[in-house]
């Protein structure tokens, strides 16, 4: 496979790789100002040849992933997580998204396309993940929650059972969730209050 972003995300995924003893062919970066990530050479310019074995596109934020996702010419590696991670039998993944080491995802949850479970998160069981959200270290989802496509949970925060969050919503670190978050919102503290919307026109302060 390759990696698509040589980030301080993708050292955490090579990490994953390297637990389950998949090979790395090409890292590249748009920025040609990247030449190396550990031992691997960075590449910025190169043709569709090189993506022909499957991409994981490691850019931390969601918007930016799903951007170059979109354009990327060629197809996006399955699903893969940390050997180290408790990932449930009956967990669907879709591909392109990746399960750092001491995640915890339960019976019956779904997660989307190029999503991140970062380290240490907990999903709990009949949880639905849309594609490109990130669940940041030590998150916690109670079971039954619901977070659209593209919305980042921070560190640290915990959101109660049955909670629906929208869609490129924000959850600030630390942040206790205990009522739905609407689309574009960005909560913080504990309880969770709306700070900002992601729209001017939307905002509600
Ligand atoms: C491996 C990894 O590193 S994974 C990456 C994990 N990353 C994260 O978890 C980042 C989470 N991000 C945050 O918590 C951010 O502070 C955000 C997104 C909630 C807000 O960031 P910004 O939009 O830049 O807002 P800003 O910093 O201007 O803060 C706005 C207000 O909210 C407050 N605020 C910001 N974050 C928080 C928070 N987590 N909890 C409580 N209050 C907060 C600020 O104090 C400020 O209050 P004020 O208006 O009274 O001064």
């Amino acid at each position: 496979m390759n990696l698509y972003g040589a980030s301080g995300h993708a050292k955490v995924v090579i990490d994953i790789i390297h637990s389950r003893m998949e090979e790395i062919h090409y890292v590249l970066d748009d920025n040609p100002a990247i030449t190396g990530l550990y031992d691997y050479p960075v590449i910025s310019s190169f043709g569709p040849e090189v993506l022909r074995r499957g991409t994981l596109v490691t850019i931390g934020d969601n918007e930016i992933r799903k951007k170059v996702v979109d354009r990327l010419d060629g197809p996006i590696f399955k699903a893969i997580y940390h050997a180290a991670a408790a990932v449930d039998p009956t967990v669907e993944f879709g591909e392109g998204t990746v399960v750092m080491a001491n995640a915890s995802i339960n019976a019956d949850t779904i997660i989307g396309k190029n999503c991140i479970i970062n380290t240490g998160a907990t999903v709990e069981h009949d949880c639905v993940l849309g594609n490109y959200v990130h669940i940041s270290p030590n998150a916690a989802l109670a079971g039954g929650v619901v977070v659209g496509e593209g919305s980042h949970i921070g560190i640290g925060a915990v959101v109660i059972p049955g909670i629906k969050i929208g869609k490129w919503a924000t959850v600030g670190a630390g942040a206790v969730v205990i009522e739905d978050v609407p689309d574009n919102a960005t909560v913080v503290g504990n309880p969770g209050k709306i700070i900002k919307y992601k729209n001017e026109e939307n905002e509600q302060r």
